[in-house]
């Protein structure tokens, strides 16, 4: 699916902001693991079943044509004027969920997306009033991020001294001038952020809101197990598409034991490094409910804004049923049924 439009993306946007979007963290050892970890993952069809393919599920309490979401992305501003309003509207058509971003650069009231994801500010008053105002937006889920305690250094933009764009800002972090232009992104989130957040804080956040909770950026089954205690409803498996700590597992390789500690008493979703119909698959029959899709969706909405992404939509559910069509599966719970061995 994406490596024409990722070609096609880059040769649009500036350097420094193909660079931060495509980059990870570090010498992106996990950035390339988590792509090497999907191909090692080889299906075992079955045959003679009779089942026509139909891809429809629920993640978090959202009926969703596939089980794909869109992941929460920062700054989509960068890359079409049109931003996050472009993709929530191409996901909007696809009849999948989108996920705003905190960072987002559009407000939740402009965007009036499905589920929003908050990171953890170092002001727990302005944590609150973003939950409420999600709340109030009609948001059906959260999604908290835990993999950035710190933002990591990504060499890539320590080389270009990226900054953001002018007239790229956290939207719905103005007006209180929290979310500046000029300063580098990292030095901005890492200004922003608490770098000691605990089981404590989640404890703190369950209580003062009743919408589901996913937890992002799970990768140790005891952490997704203590997740499932203290009530979260879903758990992401990610290491944030390569760009947190570099060297962490790939979110494939993690998945399978992060299943077995939480059983059936949460969802498991997936993320970081899922290009194709074929990589749904892979992660369902691993033990995911769904999985988030990020980069190529950004390559997309530079590309073509709300068309380009509808477009990148369409081929992962046609290519989903066909490769659902192949391993004699109708639904999603069959796909999880299928077994894989390594190639
Ligand atoms: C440019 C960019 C910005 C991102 N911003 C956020 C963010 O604001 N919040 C968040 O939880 N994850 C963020 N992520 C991580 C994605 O939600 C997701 O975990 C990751 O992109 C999945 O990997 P993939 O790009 O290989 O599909 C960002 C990823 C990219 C590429
Ligand atoms: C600005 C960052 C905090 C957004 C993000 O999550 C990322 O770039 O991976």
């Amino acid at each position: 699916m994406t490596d024409e439009l990722a070609e096609a993306a880059k040769a649009r946007l500036p350097r420094a902001v193909w660079d931060f979007a495509a980059g990870g963290a570090g010498a992106e050892r996990t950035l390339a693991a988590n792509r090497a970890a999907f191909d090692r993952v080889a299906l075992v069809p079955r045959v003679l079943t009779g089942s026509v393919p139909d891809p429809a599920t629920r993640l978090l309490g959202t009926g969703m044509t596939m089980p794909v979401a869109v992941a929460p992305v920062a700054y989509l501003r960068m890359y079409h004027p049109d931003g996050d309003l472009a993709v929530a509207a191409a996901a909007r058509r696809a009849g999948i969920p989108f996920t705003a971003a905190m960072l987002g650069s559009h407000t939740i009231e402009e965007i009036r997306p499905d589920w929003f994801q908050l990171y953890w500010p170092r002001d727990r008053g302005l944590m609150l009033d973003l939950v409420r105002r999600a709340e109030r937006a009609g948001c059906s889920a959260l999604m908290v991020t835990v993999d950035m305690p710190v933002m990591a250094r990504r060499d890539r933009d320590v080389r270009n001294r990226f900054t953001l764009p002018d007239g790229v800002t956290a939207a719905n972090l103005v007006p209180d001038g929290r979310a500046r232009e000029g300063s580098t992104v990292v030095a901005h989130t890492n200004t922003l952020f608490d770098p000691a957040v605990s089981w404590a804080d989640l404890d703190w956040l369950r209580s003062r809101t009743a919408l589901p909770i996913a937890l992002k950026g799970v990768l140790d089954p005891r952490d997704a197990a203590r997740a499932v205690a203290a009530g979260v409803d879903a758990v992401v498996v990610s290491n944030h598409g390569g760009r947190q700590l570099d060297g962490a597992v790939p979110a494939v390789d993690a998945l399978p034991g992060v299943r077995e500690a939480v059983g059936e008493h949460s969802q498991v979703l997936l993320d970081s490094g899922v290009r194709s119909g074929l990589d749904v698959v892979r992660a369902l029959a691993l033990g995911a409910d769904g999985v988030l899709i990020g980069r190529p969706l950004v390559w997309a909405l530079s590309v073509g804004g709300t068309d380009g992404a509808a477009h990148v939509l369409r081929s992962l559910r046609d290519e989903l049923c066909e490769v659902l069509a192949l391993t004699g599966c109708g639904t999603v719970g069959d796909a999880r049924e299928l077994a894989t061995a390594r190639m």
